[in-house]
């Protein structure tokens, strides 16, 4: 195990902020696990931030899904990263994926195998979410709602002071800082 601070990037877009909420929540798990969370949005990316993603030990990409698979925004990042691809700039560090639907199901899990496809082509290893909740562990009534493994699917709430539910919020703080131990272990 490495004794230095990882830095855990989240690579996100967000049309209407929800995406973004539930990174930030992530990043409050990462943080509380002593390493150091960075929000990179995708869609407005300099060179600065490509240096941010080529830096960080572990990146998280996040997109909303629309129409049943990532939103537009992520996906032209996706397609901008293939310099990047071709130099396997980013292989093995870890990765791990999170999304957001209007629905409990909504076709998230599709997003989540299209990000793991997109870690996989760039040589990533892939850091899955592991919490049981609702409804097997009764004492995790509200936690992984979504019932989701491969990553972190979270469903958007109509208020928008909040946009995550309570539930949804403290499963992305917990996949936040199984990633974030999991690039200290890997170091
Ligand atoms: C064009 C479009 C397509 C959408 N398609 C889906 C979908 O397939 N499944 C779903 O559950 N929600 C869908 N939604 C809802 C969004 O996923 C949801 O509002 C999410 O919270 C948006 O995240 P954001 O605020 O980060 O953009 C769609 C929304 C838009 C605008």
């Amino acid at each position: 195990m490495s004794g230095a601070v990882q830095t855990v990037a989240l690579a996100y877009c967000s049309g209407a902020g929800h995406t973004r909420r539930l990174a930030e929540h992530i990043a409050t798990g990462v943080e509380a696990a002593g390493a150091r969370a960075v929000l990179v949005d995708v869609t407005a990316m300099t060179a600065a931030d490509w240096a941010t993603l080529a830096a960080a030990h572990a990146i998280l990409f996040g997109a909303p899904t629309y129409m049943g698979s990532a939103a537009a925004g992520f996906k032209t990042f996706m397609d901008a990263s293939s310099d990047i691809w071709a130099g396997q700039i980013w292989a093995n560090k870890l990765a791990g994926g999170f999304s957001v639907g209007t629905f409990p199901s909504g076709d998230k899990l599709s997003t989540l195998v299209q990000l793991t496809v997109f870690a996989a082509q760039h040589g990533m290893l892939w850091v899955g979410q592991q919490e049981i909740g609702a409804p097997v562990d009764a004492g995790k009534p509200d936690i992984n709602q979504s019932g989701t493994w491969l990553g972190l699917g979270a469903t958007s709430v109509r208020d928008k002071s909040l946009m995550i539910s309570s539930g949804d919020a403290e499963t992305a703080r917990r996949f936040g800082t199984r990633m974030a131990a999991a690039a200290q272990r890997w170091g």
